[in-house]
Formats: C-alpha cells, structure tokens, sequence
C-alpha cells in the first residue's frame, strides 16, 4: 500500500490522504443516485422475498454460490476504499498438491506451485451507499472481457454472499511497480512503457476508457512483467467519443479532466507519461504552476477523498489555466539531462493538448526510442526484464516482508471473520 511514498524523492503529493479509494476519486452522477432510489423503493414496495435483496441486485454479474469456503486466506495485501484484497490458497488443490508431492521433502517446489490466487472482497452496503452499482458491475465485465490480455491481471471468477461481493484473480507476486523498484534504466523503462501502453491500446480499442493508470495499479509479475488491476474508474467508451466526469487520481490526471473540459482516451496516455517520468528522474511534473485547483475550504489536500465523493457539484475543484509556453517549463529540471529519447518521449505523452499528445501504440512505435524494438505482446513476453535488472545493477525491494508478518496474518483473518 505505502508503495508512492517508497519513491521518496517524489516531491508533489496532490492527492489526497485517504483510507477510501486510494487517492483516487470520483465525481457522484446524478443517473446513480437516481437508481438507488429506485432500489429503496423497492425494498419498502416487496413484502415477501426469499434471498436478500441485496443478492438480487448483484446476481446478474455475481453468482450467489459463495466459494469463500474452498479458500485458505493467506495474508491481507491491500485495504481498498470498498474493501480489501487478501492473497487466497485453493485448499483442494493446496491438497491434491501436498499428496502429489507426498513423500517429497522439497519445500521449495512445492510452495513455488501452491494454487494462490488475490481475492477482492467489497462490501455490498458500501457499494450501494455510495451510488456505486453499476461501476462495480463494469469493473466485473471490463476486466473478464480484457483479462486474457498478457499485461492485464485475469479475472477468474466472481461470487456473492450476503454482504460481501468477491473477485477471484490470479494472484501477481511481485507487488506494485515502484515498492520493488526505485532505479529505472532507459532499457526497463522502453520495456514497461511498451507493455502499459499495449495494455491501455487494447483498452481503448475494445471501447474502454481506463482513467486511473497510476504505479499503485500497476503490478509486477512473477518474470517483472507488468500487469494492469483495478478497473474501478473505467468506463465504456467507444474510442473517438468523450466523456466528462471528473475522476482519478491528482497526480496523474490530465489538464483538460482538471479544467473540468470534456475528454478522451488520451487521458490515459497522459497518466502514462507522469508514470514514465518518475521512471525517468523519481519525480512528477508540477501541474499546479499551470492549472491552479481552488478546492473549498473544507476540501483541503489532506481530507478524505470520500469528502470529495460526497461533494456537490459546485463544490468541485475550480481550474484556472496559465498558457504554457514551453514544455521544458513544466517537466522537472533532470528532464534536460536524459537522453534525446527519452525527452522526447515525455513531451509528446505530457503534451497539453489533448488532441496532439502521442495517444495510440502506432504512433508510439515510430518514435526514437522504439527505433529497432517491436511494440508487440509476443516480442515483449520474450524478453527477459530480470536480466536488464541484473545487468543494470538496479536494486530490487523485498516489499514481502511486511505483508507476511504475523501482525498482518492476524489482521487479515480477523478482517475476513468480520466480512
Ligand atoms: N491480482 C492481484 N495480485 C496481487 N496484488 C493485487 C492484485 N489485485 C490487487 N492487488 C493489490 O491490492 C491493491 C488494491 O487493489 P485494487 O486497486 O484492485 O483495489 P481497490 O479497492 O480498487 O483499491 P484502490 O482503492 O486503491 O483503488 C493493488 O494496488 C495491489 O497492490
């Protein structure tokens, strides 16, 4: 969870220090809060039910057989804003394992093959308060239809029980982007740039817009390849077509999401290009020199981005523009020391215009950088990012030694008792 802060020389922290959704936030729609009066209405106006109704309103994309039974809870890996994700075991298989292994004092092999798969489990009453329903129901359905993709995390199944809903995925070992990794080398980060941005392309081709790319959602698998989880803010929406609801994530939104103008896939190409340049140089472009946020008073950066949920629409941040002249005025001062490249990378994904900054893989792949490198799932699959970690010298964290403390397991159990 701490992994922003892990990037220490990151000097601007525009989000908001939140236990709810991590720093990421959304604008309440009208439309939502409209179908949960629907729903109170119906809870008074139905007499008589057998299963609550609670079930009902999910079972279209949760099935109402819980499996919480067939699953050992291994430890806690994350408190999310609607509720938590715990790494799970498969006891049946865990079992038919140990058999298989029966006589075989091997430790090793047989932890490395143990069925383990990450559990998201979100409290319904939390969804539904928060006029949250059918975000959640195409969170279910985005990331079952664009899990098969090599740099996306899978979804395997989804399940209900009375209070809780359940998302069961594969499980990716090696935590967030930037809790294992502080020192990017201009070969890693070609690498990880390309697998995010064929990620996003797919995205906003199957009609997705994705609106919260940010290291936190960005996982790293078990050979350092990169996968891309939670798409609790993305939207349908056929590429080409804007949209305009306020959300994500400060630190990584676009100008024209914070001057409150409606917006495009390219959104997501500007979030990648924040991401890219703390690879490059630990730090965020300073948007604030540009776009000035006048939150209300009672909104400061430090409050709970549930305040902001709960915001009226007049209550939301108010931009003001100051033209920018030159890029090199926003991009952090070690931007000038890198390579042509890699300069030239960040100012066509960090462009202020929307409409001309870099936003497709095509376009990406005929820039300098990618000059004699495929922009390709199967090219990128073959290469080997553990090596250029070795060969760079670039230190990697062991992020596991909290997550497997005794602390966290009591934690987790007790969390998983009360859910
Ligand atoms: N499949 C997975 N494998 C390993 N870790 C995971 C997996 N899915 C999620 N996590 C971890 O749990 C964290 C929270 O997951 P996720 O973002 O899906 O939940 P959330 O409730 O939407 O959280 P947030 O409020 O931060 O957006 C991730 O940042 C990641 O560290």
């Amino acid at each position: 969870m701490a992994s922003f802060w892990s990037l220490g020389s990151l000097n601007w922290n525009l989000s908001f220090s939140t236990s709810g959704r991590r720093h990421s936030f959304k604008q309440r729609q009208k439309s939502s809060r409209k179908s949960f009066n629907t729903l109170q209405y119906s809870r008074r106006s139905k007499t008589q039910w057998h299963k609550p109704l609670t079930n009902a309103i999910f079972s279209s994309h949760f099935k109402e057989s819980s499996r919480n039974s067939e699953f050992h809870i291994d430890h806690l890996v994350a408190k999310g804003a609607f509720g938590v994700v715990f790494r799970v075991i498969d006891k049946n298989a865990a079992e038919k394992q140990q058999h298989k292994h029966g006589q075989q004092e091997n430790n090793t092999d047989k932890q490395s093959s143990t069925p383990v798969y990450a559990l998201k489990v979100l409290k319904k009453s939390k969804i539904i308060s928060e006029n949250s329903i059918q975000q959640i129901k195409d969170e279910a359905d985005i990331q079952k239809l664009c899990g098969h993709h090599p740099f996306i995390v899978q979804q395997i199944d989804l399940w209900q029980n009375r209070h809780n809903l359940h998302i069961l995925s594969e499980y990716v070992p090696n935590g967030e982007l930037f809790s294992k990794i502080a020192n990017f080398s201009l070969d890693l980060i070609r690498i990880y740039l390309a697998e995010i941005a064929l990620a996003l392309d797919f995205l906003h081709n199957a009609g997705i817009i994705y609106r919260d790319a940010k290291p936190e959602n960005i996982l790293l698998s078990a050979d350092y390849h990169l996968k891309l989880t939670d798409f609790g803010l993305s939207k349908w929406l056929k590429l080409g077509l804007s949209t305009k609801t306020m959300c994500g994530t400060f630190q990584y939104m676009a100008p024209e999401i914070l001057r409150g103008e409606p917006y495009t896939h390219s959104v997501d190409w500007w979030s990648l290009g924040i991401i890219v340049c703390q690879m490059f140089v630990k730090r965020s472009p300073d948007i604030r020199q540009f776009i000035t946020i006048t939150l209300p008073e009672h909104l400061q950066p430090k409050d709970s981005v549930d305040n902001i949920l709960h915001s009226r629409q007049e209550d939301l941040p108010e931009a003001i523009n100051r033209d920018l002249r030159d890029i090199d005025e926003f991009l952090p001062e070690e931007v000038a020391a890198l390579p042509h490249e890699a300069r030239d990378v960040l100012k066509r994904l960090l462009e202020f215009d929307g409409q001309k900054r870099l936003h497709s893989v095509r376009a990406l792949q005929k820039i300098a950088m990618y000059k004699d490198f495929k922009i390709e799932a199967k090219y990128l699959l073959n290469l080997r990012p553990l090596d250029i970690i070795k060969n760079d010298n670039i230190t990697l964290f062991d992020g596991d030694e909290n997550i497997r403390s005794a602390e966290n397991n009591i934690e987790a159990a007790t969390l998983f008792q009360n859910f």
